[in-house]
């Protein structure tokens, strides 16, 4: 078909959220999905998702950073599941008509300004 979305993988070059975006809304369009994918059903679809990116997690017990013991096919579903994520969650944003990305950067520096930064260790972090 010579679509753009043919090319799976791109080089290093970073990837932008529009670009994805754009590219979902055409997978989208020339499939006539649009009329599925209204903000409850993507919700929903995303939330699946994440059941599924959470079952590859299910059981094992803690990971270490990096992954270094999984195999790579291990890996490579875990790129699938976590891009579905993504790529429903980029969905959701562009038809209740966000900008993820500029949310994105708002809420960091919200975050930022709600937790200043000091010499305590975050509960959170200090296993790491
Ligand atoms: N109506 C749909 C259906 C699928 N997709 C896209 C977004 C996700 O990236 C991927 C999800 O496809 P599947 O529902 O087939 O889910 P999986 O790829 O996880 O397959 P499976 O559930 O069989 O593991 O396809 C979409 O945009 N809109």
């Amino acid at each position: 078909m010579g679509s753009s979305y043919e090319f799976s993988r791109n080089g290093n070059k970073d990837v932008s959220l529009q670009e994805l975006r754009d590219r979902l809304a055409e997978f989208a369009q020339v499939r006539g999905w649009d009329q599925y994918h209204s903000p409850r059903n993507l919700l929903l679809a995303l939330v699946g998702e994440v059941g599924e990116l959470s079952e590859i997690f299910q059981w094992k017990g803690e990971v270490a950073r990096g992954l270094p013991d999984w195999s790579s096919d291990d890996k490579e579903h875990l790129e699938e599941e976590i891009s579905d994520v993504l790529l429903y969650l980029i969905q959701l944003a562009d038809v209740c008509g966000l900008d993820l990305g500029q949310a994105a950067l708002s809420k960091i520096v919200k975050n930022a300004r709600k937790y200043p930064v000091t010499n305590q260790t975050p509960a959170a972090a200090s296993t790491n």
